[in-house]
């Protein structure tokens, strides 16, 4: 459904996105995370045709976001992090306001326009004006004008970001919704466990450039990030502190408390190589935990990577 190729924008002698390559699969929810200025927004306006890339090629549903805007339009809902809206309108008028710019007939709009109030949970506020509501429902009514043309794309960019603990839920839950609605959504955070949770797939980028990509399980696999690995064994322990520390793959083996610890960089594979080793040496392993690694500290991992470089 969408797909970019060396996807590249710069500014001047400043490069905001890198040569991304994305693919994301019809009904697809993907999560974008990133720090404040990684890019996403710049990928999101390239997605929305509102900013042309220096080089490389983005589609949406086979449609080139340069040549073919008008196609991509009818086919995306989005979102912007900044939005203005316009106050003194009520709810139902901002979205009937939207619908006509979208050429629908007055009669698609008098069925649409509850539909969607009823969807972000607006429907008792239709009669409000736009400047009387909570930050909260600005942005469920925002979400509701990203829907008005029954998209099949949905690009949303920090869609919950300003948005208190209950105002989230209430974003999250209706995401959810859409994907049942088979939607293929594009989101943006710089929280992770608020994507975590609703992607299907995660893309991780930072500077401009994509460090990782797919289901939060498989980007941890990939990276194969260093883990520290507790072991306890049954018996002498200093013939198990002398192979591990021999062996290629670990640092650091410490002990307390009768806990022999250390760091291992490897695949879920060879984890499971080094404890069948242990146990050929002779070693009477009684357990062996890997520590649990979660997003955050993935994110983390790769963002520090590249303040090396
Ligand atoms: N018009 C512009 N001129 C120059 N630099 C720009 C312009 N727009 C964006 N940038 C730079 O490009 C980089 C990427 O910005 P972008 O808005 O895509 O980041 P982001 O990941 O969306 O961050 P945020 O979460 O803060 O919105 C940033 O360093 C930003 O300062």
């Amino acid at each position: 459904m969408i797909k970019t190729v060396n996807l590249t924008k710069t500014y001047g002698t400043f490069t905001a996105l890198k040569e991304l390559n994305l693919e994301v699969q019809k009904g697809t929810v993907f999560g974008f995370v990133g720090q404040n200025g990684a890019g996403k927004s710049t990928t999101f306006s390239i997605l929305s045709t509102l900013l042309t890339p220096t080089s490389g090629e983005a589609r949406v549903g086979g449609f080139n976001v340069v040549t073919e805007q008008k196609k991509v339009r009818q086919m995306i809902g989005y979102m912007p992090d900044f939005f203005g809206v316009y106050d003194n309108l009520k709810t139902e008028e901002y979205l009937d306001f939207y619908g006509a710019a979208y050429n629908l007939s007055l009669t698609e709009r008098k069925k649409t326009i509850p539909q969607m109030l009823e969807l972000v949970n607006l429907a008792n506020k239709k009669d409000s004006y736009v400047d009387s509501l909570s930050r909260g429902m600005k942005q469920r009514l925002c979400l509701a004008r990203a829907l008005i043309h029954d998209p099949e794309v949905l690009i949303l960019d920090e869609p919950a970001s300003g948005l208190d603990p209950r105002a989230r839920v209430e974003m999250r839950e209706i995401l959810k919704e859409l994907k049942h609605m088979d939607k293929t959504i594009l989101i943006s955070s710089h929280i992770l466990p608020e994507l975590s949770e609703m992607c299907d797939v995660i893309g991780i980028i930072d500077q401009g450039v994509l460090k990782a990509e797919g289901s939060v399980a498989a980007i941890r696999q990939t990276l194969q990030a260093d883990r520290q690995i507790s072991v306890t064994v049954h018996g002498d322990i200093e013939t198990a502190i002398a192979f591990f520390e021999q062996h290629a793959k670990t640092t650091l083996v410490e002990v307390q408390n009768d806990v022999l610890s250390f760091g291992f960089k490897g695949a879920d594979q060879e984890q499971a190589a080094l404890l069948s080793e242990a146990i050929g040496h002779g070693i009477a392993v009684l357990s062996f935990r890997p520590s649990e690694t979660n997003l955050e500290d993935v994110f983390m991992e790769l963002t520090k990577e590249v303040e090396l470089t």
